[in-house]
């Protein structure tokens, strides 16, 4: 059951087991979830089964080594205690000695390409969930749920290579393991005593990994619904932090955090538990195992119906049987685990593509056209319409101002120019083109987007700007830099370009992380640009300084701006007041402002 935290409010998952729905695939069957699995994991199936049969050997020559060694002690104390000659020892430790070394390859060999496996699974699972992000990007990103789905296909992803990695082999060898041993046990010592540790290896391997498996999954499941609560809470109040302390609720955060702590712990109770009896189980069983082997084998001796040193190299193969054993009870709970995450990663991977590419490439231009077409759009589970039969044009090459009060759709409209979406009713096109038959490359080499959030990459501010021409020269980007106005303060940074922005762009300040955004737009030269709001970190000299830079670098292109402040709308060509996510009046601003309507009373009410 899935919880929501307490008062300072907190996005929670909401559905059972934590897990927002990400689409609306349907759920596969676990023939094709396994038939996908094999498809994308492909590559390492050959290594992964390489490793697995150097653990099976590694293992049975451990067994083997043992069994040696219990026949090498049993034979010398014989020969001793009866005056015989003793074995030869020398040959008994040089085989030892070949074993061993022979296992330690083994060994490596296991490791090496395990680890080889976890590594290009991790990057198999990944580079498939990327490819599908791709063309679902611009939906994901207008969605709120989009940073909980990635990070969800993260995790999920950890979870399948673990079981790549991790639990296939040791599962594989555990079957093998102990039958080869029984059966060399029965052909080589006796049938009887094989017998008898067969029911403890079968407790042991079938019948205890599946005890309260059931309960055990539907706790861990619990448990991590829980935990994506608590997640959800620490990343809050950490990017919350200076809200946190400034509205003094530190000891109730702390106090919700101790609560989903708790809640997290109480969730994953009846699986500890379980797991805990399933690994006392195993244990007791593996080690009753020998015992019975002696306790049956021990009468057969004194009978002479089988050999002493037959008895103690079988009781010490048994023995060493502990370590193939170990970790199996884990097994069912483990692969219904995996089968849950890849669940979850096969419905990112095979949701609908909700904003198909289209065919035609928009030829490259100085300016495009950009024409809404009675558009209607309502955001994916929203009750009200964003925008309600919008026909308007921004005509090639000019200035066009989306104006209105906040929540009346500006952004919405804006959006729907660069097909983050498609509308829900009418069309927008683009040179005539409606954006469904346009590639979606060729659409985004046309036209950029200057948002309020741009995001900036952990990496220089060089690299960051260059993100839009990968192969612009350094001074193309200092250009771009100098006509957005921020040159002069990377220059002024530690190490002017080559400076490292930190994590979520922690080191520039708002202005600056806008100013670098419109440099890269600036860069790529689009034929649409798109501006939300991108002066509205700027001081007016700035602000006059840099639209004027935009204008001369840009000249031609179309550019859509949505802004709050007015005192410049005077500037653009057109201007469209948007209310309620309809159009309430649009025109050449002086015409607009001339008149008692929408533009002058939304100016009216900004110099209040
Ligand atoms: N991701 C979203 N999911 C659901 N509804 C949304 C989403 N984004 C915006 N909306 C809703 O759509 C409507 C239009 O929002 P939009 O952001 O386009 O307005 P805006 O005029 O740009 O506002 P602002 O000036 O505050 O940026 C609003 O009612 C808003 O609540």
């Amino acid at each position: 059951m899935s919880r929501t935290t307490p008062a300072t409010a907190v996005s929670v998952p909401t559905t059972p087991g934590g897990t927002v729905p990400a689409t609306t695939t349907p759920v596969p069957t676990r023939r094709e979830l396994i038939g996908w699995l094999l498809r994308v994991t492909r590559p390492v199936l050959a290594p992964l089964l390489a490793s697995t049969v150097c653990r099976v050997a590694d293992l049975l020559l451990g067994v083997g080594l043992f069994a040696l060694a219990a026949a090498a002690v049993v034979r010398t104390i014989a020969a001793i205690a009866t005056g015989a000659a003793l074995p030869g020892l020398w040959g008994i430790v040089g085989a030892m000695v070949a074993m061993s070394l022979v296992k330690a390859v083994l060994r490596y060999g296991e490791q090496f390409l395990g680890h080889f496996v976890a590594f290009k699974a991790l990057e198999l699972l990944r580079a498939e969930i990327f490819r599908a992000l791709i063309p679902r990007a611009p939906r994901v990103m207008a969605t709120a749920r989009s940073g909980d789905l990635l990070a969800r296909s993260t995790k999920d992803v950890d979870r399948i290579e673990v079981f790549f990695a991790h639990t296939f082999a040791p599962m594989v060898s555990a079957v093998i393991v102990p039958t080869t041993v029984l059966l060399v046990i029965g052909a080589r010592a006796s049938w009887a005593l094989a017998g008898t540790v067969l029911p403890f290896l079968l407790a042991a391997i079938l019948l205890v990994p599946l005890t309260g498996w059931r309960r055990s999954l539907r706790s861990s499941r619990e448990s991590v619904a829980e935990r994506a609560v608590l997640t959800q809470h620490v990343t809050d109040s950490v990017q919350g932090l200076a809200e946190v302390v400034g509205y003094g609720r530190t000891t109730e955060r702390l106090a919700q955090m101790r609560e989903l702590d708790d809640a997290v712990a109480a969730a994953g109770r009846a699986a500890t538990g379980w797991a805990s009896w399933r690994r006392g189980a195993v244990q007791l069983l593996v080690l009753a195992g020998p015992l019975a082997v002696l306790a049956v084998g021990a009468p057969a001796v004194e009978q002479g119906a089988l050999g002493p040193v037959a008895l103690a190299a079988s009781a010490a193969a048994v023995l060493r049987l502990t370590e193939t054993v170990r970790g199996v009870e884990e097994f069912a709970a483990s692969l219904n685990a995996s089968f849950a995450s890849a669940e979850r990663v096969y419905e990112v991977v095979h949701a609908p593509v909700e904003v198909p590419d289209g065919e035609i490439a928009l030829p490259a231009a100085g300016a495009h056209e950009v024409v809404w077409e009675d558009v209607s759009y309502a955001y994916p589970g929203a009750r009200a319409q964003a925008l309600t039969g919008v026909s308007l044009t921004a005509a090639a090459g000019q200035w066009t101002c989306l104006v209105g009060v906040s929540g009346s759709g500006k952004t919405t409209l804006a959006n729907l120019a660069l097909r983050f979406d498609d509308p829900t009713g009418g069309r927008v096109l683009v040179d005539g083109h409606d954006l469904r038959e346009l590639t979606a490359d060729s659409l985004r080499r046309e036209a950029a987007l200057v948002s309020q959030r741009a995001h900036l990459f952990r990496a220089s501010v060089a690299e960051n700007v260059r993100l839009a021409r990968p192969d612009a020269t350094q001074a193309e980007v200092e250009e771009a830099c100098r006509a957005a106005g921020v040159h002069d303060e990377v220059l002024a940074m530690e190490e002017g370009y080559e400076t490292l922005i930190g994590e979520r762009g922690a080191s520039v300040s708002g202005g600056q992380r806008q100013r670098l955004s419109l440099a890269r737009a600036l860069l790529a030269r689009p034929g649409v640009l798109v501006l939300d709001e991108f002066t509205s970190h700027l001081d007016p000299e700035l602000e006059g300084r840099v639209r004027q830079a935009v204008r001369e670098r840009l000249a031609g292109a179309t550019v859509i701006e949505i802004t709050h402040r007015l005192g410049r709308v005077g500037e653009a060509d057109r201007v469209v007041v948007l209310d309620s996510g309809r159009v309430a009046q649009e025109g050449a601003p002086e015409a607009l402002l001339a008149v008692d309507g929408p533009l002058r009373r939304l100016r009216e009410r900004e110099t209040v």
